[in-house]
């Protein structure tokens, strides 16, 4: 969203939105502040229409609720918009570029033949020395000959630089279109990545049961608390630090991260077997436990950071919404059974924790624990 207000406006929305935003359970940041401005200046009648749902009865919005309404109605559409215009800016180099190309080969035929007629002219006029033509008139054709020659090499030049500059522009636009499949904190690839990687994978998906793709779902345990601790820019590196470690693990060929929404995470698996699956979750998980928050010159220990993770393999013919949706299920079998462990959702919606809260090898094991100073 572009915000156009004048300064006086802008000031009269800041105290039409500060009362509202105090009223609700979450902090004065910019994205409890972005949705509040919008709200005020009524522009994203979307937003209003589901603020007023969720704030009806005098019900205050929490902070998961503020970061999902920022990411739906103001930070989703402003992707899309970004999408569109790319896709026009390419439209538009696309065509220069063809017809840049067009023009050269061009003046490079019509230079040829050009020097071919002058060749030929002067061949008949050595041949044909009974009716020489006049020397000052066929001068005068070689020498225009030969402007018309250097006005198309200028012209090669030029448009020799315009295809470097369109394919500069081409690169620019392409590199712009990546970054809206990123997510800009973590470098994962983002939702809208995630969706339609869903999307192509359950499209290419064969028949065979055995083949049919995994979905992983993580969510940092009490992620919350960690900001509520130690603030959101540490949050943020703890976003990061999980996201390495969802890249770390040893996922096959193919295999899609993406962080999702606020603390929730993705790990698409077009070809797994169930046990390569468990494995990589179990993985995810336990090197997630590993990690410590420290502080001081002590290294003292204050805290942990654990994720539950649900696991589900797409059955025949479904589409996206369900596949996800039950492995949206497994995960949150995951946070009511303790957190910290893995559950594994079959279609008959079965679900059973796979991996028991701290198993005994873990808790000897010597590996190297990832630390974070708070
Ligand atoms: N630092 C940071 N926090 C975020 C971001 N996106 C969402 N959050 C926070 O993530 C927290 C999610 O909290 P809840 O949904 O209550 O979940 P939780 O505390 O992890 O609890 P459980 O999931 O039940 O274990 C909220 O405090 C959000 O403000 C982000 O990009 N950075």
């Amino acid at each position: 969203m572009r915000y156009l207000d004048s300064k006086a406006r802008s000031a009269e929305h800041l105290r039409a939105a500060l009362p509202l935003m105090t009223r609700q359970n979450t902090a004065l940041h910019p994205v409890s502040y972005a949705i509040w401005y919008e709200y005020v200046s009524g522009t994203n009648p979307d937003l209003n229409r589901r603020m007023q749902e969720l704030t009806q009865h005098g019900a205050a919005l929490d902070d998961a609720q503020t970061w999902a309404l920022f990411r739906k109605h103001v930070a989703e559409p402003d992707n899309e918009a970004a999408r569109q215009l790319s896709d026009g800016v390419t439209q538009v180099i696309e065509s220069m570029a063809a017809s840049a190309a067009q023009a050269g080969e061009d003046a490079a035929r019509i230079d040829a033949s050009l020097g071919g007629w002058v060749e030929q002219l002067l061949d008949q006029v050595q041949q044909e020395e009974q009716q020489p033509a006049p020397a000052d008139l066929l001068q005068e054709v070689v020498a225009n000959t030969r402007e018309i020659r250097q006005v198309m090499d200028r012209l090669q030049v030029q448009l020799d630089a315009s295809q470097g500059e369109i394919r500069r522009l081409r690169d620019e636009v392409q590199r712009a279109r990546n970054e809206a499949f990123v997510d800009a904190l973590t470098g994962l690839a983002n939702r809208r990545a995630f969706e339609q990687q869903l999307d192509a994978c359950i499209a290419a998906a064969p028949q065979t049961p055995a083949q049919l793709p995994w979905l992983m779902l993580g969510d940092i345990d009490h992620f919350k608390a960690i900001n509520d601790s130690f603030g959101h820019v540490f949050g943020d590196q703890v976003l990061r630090a999980v996201a390495q470690t969802l890249k770390s693990v040893a996922a096959p060929e193919g295999a899609l991260p993406a962080r999702i929404g606020g603390e929730e995470f993705a790990l698409l698996l077009p070809c797994a077997t169930l046990a390569q699956a468990q494995a990589l979750a179990d993985q995810m998980r336990q090197k997630v436990a590993l990690g410590r928050i420290r502080r001081g010159e002590q290294n003292e220990c204050i805290a942990r950071v654990t994720i539950s993770l649900g696991l589900t393999q797409m059955q025949r013919g479904e589409g996206a919404g369900a596949f996800f949706e039950r492995a949206d299920q497994a995960l949150y079998a995951s946070k009511r059974d303790g957190r910290n462990r893995v559950s594994v959702l079959d279609s008959t919606a079965r679900s059973g924790p796979q991996s028991p809260q701290l198993p005994g090898g873990e808790r000897g094991q010597q590996q190297r624990t990832g630390t974070l100073h708070a």
